[in-house]
């Protein structure tokens, strides 16, 4: 196996490299891997990078298996996750050093994320992906959630100021508090691949295959990365002091206890899905954001080998 670790040195708030190359580079040497470290020079390299690889290892003789790290957040997992996609000898792995890294959240044992030597020993699992698409954009992947509505303004905001706060999740929280002072309710309707169809002004809607997003907040609580669903949780466009009072509990993911909840959130699994914009929406995939419209979202099962660290 080749280990190959893609570095984001624009990722977080201190550089990956400074925060995990020389524990990659002596631990590589000591347990005597064949590795090789990409630092990433711009959006799309990761991806780009990854895909190139894969498809010269495709073409080669020997075949053996392509193991990627990526070292920065979501943005840079969802850039390797992207590349490798498709090819049967490809790994994929996330060390976390962006802002959010709210995909490791999904595992219990989070520190084994962090320690390299456990990383390199990791077994890969299958996890689902989430196809994502128009007839005018092709299709891509997301891993972990997908965002519509209050996030993305959040997201925008957020990344403006995150550079000046201490935690991902504090910079998250004034976020959320600057774009919901701001945000109007996003008209949209989806459709569910059951015949259900959601129409009206949202506050907020996520797509998810994992369970957080935003630096912890567990929108998806029923999320399991390999479940061969989708979860869609969609927040009507209720009052601010509402939302307030229900962030908590939408935080650690026990929203769904609170009494009559199903009169401003659905919460629906799917498989395929349908959203339909009045307008142009901003949509936050994996923390990066876009610009879309009319966009269908599919699980593919089992879609990926993903290393999980040795516990
Ligand atoms: N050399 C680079 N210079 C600037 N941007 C880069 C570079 N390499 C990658 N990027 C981009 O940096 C963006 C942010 O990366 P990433 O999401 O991993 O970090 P983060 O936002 O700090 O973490 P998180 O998403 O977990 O909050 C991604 O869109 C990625 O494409």
């Amino acid at each position: 196996m080749k280990h190959i670790f893609i570095l984001n040195p624009a990722a977080g708030k201190k550089q990956a490299s400074t925060l995990f190359l020389p524990q990659i580079i002596k631990t590589a040497k000591s347990m005597e891997i064949d590795y090789e470290i990409h630092r990433t020079v711009g959006i799309g390299d990761g991806e780009h990078f990854v895909r190139s690889r894969c498809e010269a290892e495709a073409e080669s003789d020997k075949k053996s298996i392509l193991r990627f790290y990526a070292c920065g957040g979501d943005g840079t997992f969802n850039e390797v996750v992207n590349g490798a996609f498709g090819f049967e000898n490809a790994e994929v792995a996330m060390i976390p050093a962006g802002t959010g890294n709210d995909f490791v959240r999904n595992f219990d044992d989070h520190d084994a994320f962090y320690d390299i030597k456990r990383q390199i020993l990791g077994k890969a699992v299958k996890v689902d992906l989430i196809r994502y698409g128009n007839r005018i954009t092709p299709a891509k992947y997301g891993i972990n959630m997908f965002n519509i509505g209050l996030d993305s303004e959040v997201v925008e905001k957020t990344a403006s100021i995150k550079k000046f706060l201490i935690s991902g999740s504090f910079s998250y929280a004034l976020g959320v508090g600057i774009a919901f002072m701001q945000k109007e309710g996003t008209i949209l309707s989806i459709d569910f691949d059951d015949g259900v169809k959601y129409e009206g002004e949202v506050l907020l809607v996520s797509i998810a295959n994992g369970g957080y997003y935003g630096g912890g907040f567990k929108a998806a609580p029923y999320a399991r990365l390999d479940d061969g669903f989708m979860d869609v949780s969609i927040v009507k466009n209720i009052s601010r002091s509402t939302f307030l009072k229900l962030i908590g509990k939408y935080r650690n993911g026990t929203y769904l206890e609170v009494p009559n909840i199903e009169k401003i959130i659905t919460y629906k699994r799917c498989k395929h899905l349908k959203i339909t914009p009045k307008s142009e929406m901003k949509l936050c995939t994996d923390g990066e954001l876009s610009l879309t419209g009319n966009t269908t979202f599919e699980i593919i099962p089992q879609a990926l080998n993903f290393s999980v660290p040795i516990s």
